[in-house]
């Protein structure tokens, strides 16, 4: 009834053998043929799909409030239930006062600015090891996360979760935490056929538990340390207090930290791991670019000065940043969204419970919206305004309203610093001489979009 237009469904599956291995991509073709507001069958599910930027507006800002639901995957309703914050089902008053309390301890300027040293701390350590490396092949992707993880548990939680000698801890955490995110996006029965979910047939529900079982171990302990030492009234300074300090005086459970601490790891750690991975790979792909990078950060910072320094001001430099996330968004298709009302976009109707994705890849890779769209050029972002925070409905990589990313600052401040330092201090090289033009550049899909195959590098101190 006045639905989206979109592919005849196929009777009892609808389109879901259409949208197989890429569905970004199958909807971004689909949207080609049939508009930028089109729906698509997922089994007894209805999926609208938004791909141009006047589509996107129409959800994240004119009918913000009642698209801002989350749609939750079936494979996660035990474990996330109606926590907290990515997954919470709607902007209820729990999402509302951890968006708050984040933002003020986490995310604000003075928390950014506060969190600084530790940053800095984090990052030396992971320079210090990469110049241990001498001529092996080196994961980025695992030292980087590995520092993030550290940095994040840090301010959490005053404490390293991980250390860069150790792998096998560090793969364990991020094999969980993938693991997790990849069932979430994995087609799923339960979620095409909710008549059928209790039965979890793919068993992906019992699996995302166990993981979360498993991850919880990590925070778990640090939690009832700490309560122990309220209960013998440690004294602790005001300046000295760290996140988990605030979540226990604002009474939240054991239960209810684990999840949130996991709900913060899993969206701040991979997303910017992936970002940086990509930076990486488009710069070595396209060395005239490189040299124009490294020139700009040599004649304005020094290797002492980058962690000190104000990197937004890095034209250049910041271009290559936001053309990185222009041309591969890490969040593809945001994290989908559910009406919690009917409501009209583009004269359509999306009915209550309809799932939504705002197909950011798809407005990135339009040649209507971006000129030559599939090509690397920072140039596009030099003396122009489009910015990622949310208003300029072409370039959408932290998404846009009330459910926009609120960790931006956090991720810049984190792709700023790191990729800095990467490019100032060591030349990079592939394995076995290969050259960086065949650089294989495939995505593979999920809720971030990664590299397929992981960047493996050479790393040598720059004289
Ligand atoms: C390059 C890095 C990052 C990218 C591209 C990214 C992108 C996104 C996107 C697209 C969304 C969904 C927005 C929407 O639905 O409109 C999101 C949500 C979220 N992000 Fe990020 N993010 C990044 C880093 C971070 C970091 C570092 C943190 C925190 C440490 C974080 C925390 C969150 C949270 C908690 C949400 C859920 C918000 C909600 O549902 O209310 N993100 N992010």
């Amino acid at each position: 009834k006045n639905l989206p237009p979109g592919p005849q469904p196929w009777p009892i599956i609808g389109n879901m053998h259409q949208m197989a291995k890429n569905p970004h991509i199958a909807a971004a073709n689909f949207a080609k043929k049939y508009g930028p507001l089109i729906s698509l069958r997922l089994g007894t599910r209805l999926l609208v799909v938004a791909s141009s930027p006047d589509a996107a507006m129409e959800i994240l800002k004119t009918q913000d409030r009642y698209l801002s639901g989350r749609s939750i995957p079936d494979a996660l309703q035990q474990s996330f239930i109606d926590y907290y914050f990515v997954w919470a089902r709607d902007c209820n008053k729990h999402w509302k006062s951890c968006r708050t309390l984040c933002w003020a301890e986490l995310f604000s300027a003075k928390a950014i600015e506060a969190q600084s040293t530790l940053q800095n701390e984090k990052l030396a350590r992971m320079l210090d090891f990469l110049n241990n490396t001498q001529g092996t092949v080196v994961k980025i992707e695992e030292l980087i996360f590995t520092t993030l993880i550290n940095t994040l548990s840090n301010i959490l939680f005053s404490k390293d979760f991980l250390d860069l000698k150790d792998d096998e801890t560090a793969h364990r955490l991020k094999f969980g935490l993938l693991k997790i995110l990849e069932n979430s996006v994995t087609p799923n029965v339960s979620d095409f056929f909710p008549i059928v979910g209790g039965l979890d047939l793919q068993g992906l529900r019992k699996d995302s538990l166990n993981h979360l079982d498993e991850l919880s171990s990590f925070s778990d302990a640090v939690v009832k340390e700490r309560r122990a030492q309220i209960t013998k009234k440690v004294h602790v300074a005001v300046h000295e207090k760290d996140f988990l300090d605030r979540l226990l005086e604002n009474n939240f459970t054991t239960a209810q930290i684990n999840i949130l601490v996991l709900e913060l790891f899993i969206a701040g750690t991979d997303t910017v791991v992936t970002a940086i991975e990509w930076a990486m790979a488009e710069l070595l792909k396209n060395q005239n670019i490189m040299h124009k990078v490294q020139a700009e950060l040599k004649r304005e910072l020094s290797y002492d000065s980058i962690m000190k320094s104000d990197l937004s001001k890095l034209t250049y430099f910041n271009a290559c940043i936001k053309e990185t996330l222009r041309l591969h968004p890490v969040v593809p298709v945001l994290i989908p969204r559910r009406a919690l009302k009917a409501c009209e976009v583009m004269n359509f109707t999306i009915p209550q419970n309809a799932q939504l994705w705002v197909n950011v890849w798809a407005i990135s890779h339009d040649p209507k919206v971006w000129e030559d769209p599939n090509t690397f050029k920072p140039e596009r972002f030099l003396g122009s305004n489009i910015n990622f925070t949310g208003h300029d409905y072409e370039f959408l990589p932290f998404g846009g309203g009330r459910r926009m990313c609120p960790g931006l600052p956090s991720a810049v401040k984190s792709l700023q610093t790191i990729l800095a330092s990467l490019i100032l201090v060591y030349d990079w090289t592939l394995p076995n001489d290969e050259d960086p033009k065949t650089l294989d550049m495939s995505e593979k899909f999920g809720v971030t979009l990664q590299k397929e195959k992981p960047l493996q590098l050479i790393f040598s101190r720059k004289k």
